[in-house]
């Protein structure tokens, strides 16, 4: 098997043997047939590894079924493994985009100017759920001619990309607010809203109005949307109950759908999201630290809920600086990943007080320091930023190009909330690129592995690699880059959604 690794900016390509992983072969002209721009085409068939034969049937089982260095992989150790039935096999595609290949947790610096992608694969998934074999597909013919699936799919002139990682989002809530969108229109700011009473208060009065019933059914088809749009993995957050009551019956909600699927969540409790009226920041911190915070241990420990992080909205004339450290580390002191909303509307120092604290994850960061951005890359807080957000409200756009530079781990998220409404990753990449200066490799990697790494779940999800969850897309496009460019125009791209194996949406 040879990992096609191309790079956009250079121009050239190099194609590394998967049996040791050096390189055998780097060219930089493109060849005379292809009208690819920046990208080359590397051939479909590749010659016998140096100073190897032609595969052998063992040969090639041990290449598609390689173990990547780091992910928790599952080789099948056996023969007899392999013989039963498996649930999917992807056949033939025109490029499989594995993202990264070598069980990285996630992509910085150079790693992004290149991303694995195979062509003419076939990818096997098992009845676990999780990838068995990815391969030239000729090999993975051979090595499972002998072999049942549930179900195959020809992906001939198709590509076929990881399910796309959600890294920020608010879903659960009632009151929608298009009447905000058209004050925006007119000129009125984010907080001018917000200090009236409208925006985050707003919400928080349908929602605590609202039945556990109605938030769950809205939630559904907020997350059937995203679905379809191509997502499989989705950070979703409370914070529009404030009171203890209503921010359980939201983690309530979004347990309810995490237990049911079919698609991924990370549970995030943001109490924090704003100051409930009557009360001082530092107020509501004490309450939050005293009585929410206790309470989430508690149901925790008995099962009823799962939440994965901890999310504060840092910002002049929300949570200062003192206040969010301290819910922060309380948070982080029950076992929660540390992922909160920083430096958006000001420079509040979020970026620095999240690298300090070990922070998984700092959302926004259009007001980002020059030190909190160094701070991030060294502590390896990765940077979620949130394209929609910055576009609605015609803030300056994060420095995305500074932070990659500098090694910053940059992730994306839709932000779904009723000020920000998009479901849609394929055009918050799009607007990454544009607005933002990413290239297409660094917004894929962005929406993929570097997303999950954000909610720590990038040893099983983010990439297409052996051992890793079966989560993927098929587009009706020979080349996958068309998922960013066309703006708007997933719903026709994408044909399958498929989750742990199973195909969760057909078009
Ligand atoms: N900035 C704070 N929270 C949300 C907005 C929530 C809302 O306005 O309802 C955000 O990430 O954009
Ligand atoms: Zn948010």
């Amino acid at each position: 098997m040879i990992t096609f690794i191309t790079n956009p900016h250079s121009g050239c390509w190099h194609r590394h043997c998967s049996c040791d992983g050096r390189e055998v072969e780097g060219r930089r002209a493109f060849p005379a047939d292809w009208e690819g721009g920046g990208f080359e085409r590397p051939p479909r068939l590749h010659p016998p590894c140096p100073g190897r034969g032609p595969p052998t049937r063992t040969l090639l089982r041990r290449l598609a079924c390689r173990r990547s260095s780091s992910a928790a992989t599952r080789r099948p150790a056996a023969r007899g493994d392999m013989a039963g039935g498996h649930r999917l096999l992807l056949e033939n595609a025109q490029q499989v985009v594995m993202v990264c290949a070598r069980g990285e947790r996630f992509l910085a610096r150079d790693a992004l100017h290149s991303l694995a992608v195979l062509e003419g694969a076939s990818l096997v998934v098992g009845t676990d759920g999780f990838i068995k074999a990815i391969g030239r597909a000729d090999a993975i013919q051979t090595l499972f001619s002998e072999e049942t699936f549930e179900e195959r799919i020809d992906c001939s002139g198709k590509c076929i990309l990881p399910g796309l990682v959600d890294a920020h989002t608010h879903p659960v809530w009632a009151g929608e607010r298009v009447h905000e969108f058209a004050m925006k229109l007119a000129g009125a700011t984010y907080m001018e809203i917000h200090q009236a009473g409208g925006g985050i208060n707003f919400t928080v009065e349908h929602t605590r109005q609202a039945s556990e019933e109605e938030l769950f059914c809205s939630l559904q088809q907020r997350l059937q949307c995203m679905m379809r749009a191509g997502t499989t993995l989705v950070e979703c957050k409370s914070g529009y109950g404030l009171n203890l009551e209503t921010e359980l019956k939201m983690l309530r909600v979004i347990e309810r759908a995490r237990r049911q699927g079919p698609i991924g969540i990370s549970a995030t409790y943001c109490g924090a999201h704003s100051v409930p009226k009557g009360k001082t920041a530092t107020e509501a911190a004490d309450e939050i630290i005293n009585n929410h915070l206790p309470k989430l241990k508690e149901l925790g420990s008995r099962g009823e809920i799962h939440v994965d992080n901890i999310d504060v909205f840092c910002e002049k004339g929300v949570f200062d600086l003192n206040s969010t450290r301290r819910i922060l580390q309380s948070g982080k002191d029950l076992g929660l990943q540390i992922n909160f909303h920083g430096d958006e509307l000001h420079p509040m120092k979020a970026a620095e007080l999240g690298a300090e604290l070990g922070a998984q994850a700092i959302s926004h960061l259009e007001e980002v320091s020059d030190e909190g951005i160094a701070a991030m890359a060294t502590a390896r807080s990765s940077a979620v930023l949130l394209p929609t957000t910055a576009y609605m409200l015609r803030l300056k756009q994060p420095r995305a190009r500074k932070m990659l530079d500098e090694g910053v781990i940059v992730a994306l998220g839709s932000d779904f909330n009723p000020n920000a409404y998009c479901l849609s990753m394929p055009m918050v990449m799009h607007l990454a690129c544009v607005n933002m200066r990413m290239s297409m490799p660094e917004a894929l990697a962005a929406a993929t592995i570097n997303a999950a790494y954000a909610l720590g779940k990038s040893h099983t999800h983010g990439s297409l690699e052996v051992g890793k969850q079966g989560d993927l897309i098929i587009i009706n496009s020979s080349r996958w880059e068309h998922l960013i460019y066309q703006f708007g125009g997933h719903h026709e791209l994408i044909e399958y959604v498929i989750a742990k194996g199973k195909v969760i949406y057909k078009k």
